[in-house]
């Protein structure tokens, strides 16, 4: 559910050097209450750069962040308190068993607990929800990844966060832990209205989970919108491919019914004939080849004023 106009994230012009090299080179974002925005782009890009800043845990070389109103660098613990954080790995208290751990978490967001909105969670409906309740008894260095993986959401959900950062929380996950996982977002977000950003690389995951992509490349946001208005930007929502003359035809359009309706009223030899919906990967792969193919020709441009010189 996409609440009103509340916003949770704002965030203009954030800048991080590290040496000699811009990892985000002026990043601008904004995520109103109650969105599922998800975070793309290549290894390297700076999606976890800008969720660190974005929890507080980095500060930035440059630009603003307001995170639930408050700068995450100088913000108090009742922020802290609101905000879930599940972190790209984690490896501690081997040897406590999973429903201690949820519990000793939990325990720190009690003071925090309001009518309505209780917290933390209770331990075993929290890790049935993760589907960790077989596991509850069994030691934290016993868990197999995945499962690991699904105790770090159920760290990060603990204290019934207003808003949830997921580092790749899915990196690990069997397809049914994964579909689980789905699950849990879209009832934290409709029925908790959760703000969640998450990264992944999973564009499919993307795709159905998020109100809204956002799509970083080399220290930028390059394309923002949902998975239906990226895909208008790079190129008609469904491809057509047919055979007739004896050649291979493609086509892309907005409505793919209308044109194979009249593809078909036009020739009597059509044949092989698809008609393909526009993945988000295609989506993708497109928008970050353009974002390449932008770099390319802002770094020639000086260079060829140089030239002319
Ligand atoms: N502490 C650091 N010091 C120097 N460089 C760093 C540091 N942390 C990250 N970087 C560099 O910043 C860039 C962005 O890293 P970041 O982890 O934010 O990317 P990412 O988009 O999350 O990548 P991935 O998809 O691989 O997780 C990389 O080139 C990385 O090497």
């Amino acid at each position: 559910m996409v609440a009103a106009t509340e916003t949770v994230i704002e965030v203009s012009g954030l800048r991080m050097r590290y040496g000699a090299k811009d990892v985000l080179d002026g990043v601008d974002l904004q995520v109103r209450r109650g969105e599922v925005v998800v975070l793309l782009g290549p290894n390297g890009a700076g999606k976890t750069t800008t969720i660190e800043v974005l929890e507080g845990f980095r500060l930035p070389s440059g630009g603003r962040a307001r995170v639930l109103g408050q700068d995450p660098a100088q913000a108090d613990e009742g922020w802290r308190a609101d905000v879930g954080v599940v972190l790209q790995s984690w490896r501690d208290h081997g040897r406590w068993t999973v429903r201690e751990l949820v519990e000793h978490y939990g325990a720190y967001y009690r003071p925090y607990s309001e009518a309505g909105r209780e917290r933390p969670y209770a331990a075993d409906e929290l890790l049935e929800r993760v589907g960790l309740a077989p596991q509850a008894d069994q030691q934290v260095k016993k868990l197999s990844g995945g499962q690991r993986r699904r105790l770090d959401v159920a760290i990060g959900i603990v204290g019934r966060p207003r808003l949830l950062f997921l580092d790749e929380p899915t990196a690990g996950f069997d397809p049914v832990a994964r579909r689980d996982f789905h699950d849990l977002i879209h009832r934290l977000s409709d029925l908790e209205d959760t703000t969640i950003l998450l990264t992944t690389h999973d564009l499919a995951e993307a795709e159905r989970l998020a109100d809204r992509i956002l799509i970083l490349d080399d220290g930028r946001i390059v394309a923002d919108g949902s998975a239906e208005q990226l895909a208008r930007q790079v190129a008609g929502r469904t491809e057509v491919r047919w055979t007739s003359g004896g050649q291979r035809h493609v086509h892309a359009t907005e409505d793919g019914t209308a044109f194979t309706r009249e593809l078909l009223a036009r020739h009597d030899d059509v044949r092989d004939l698809e008609v393909r919906r526009t993945t988000l990967e295609d989506t993708y792969l497109t928008m970050v080849a353009r974002s390449d193919a932008r770099r390319r020709e802002e770094q020639a441009a000086p260079a060829r004023v140089e030239a002319a010189r």
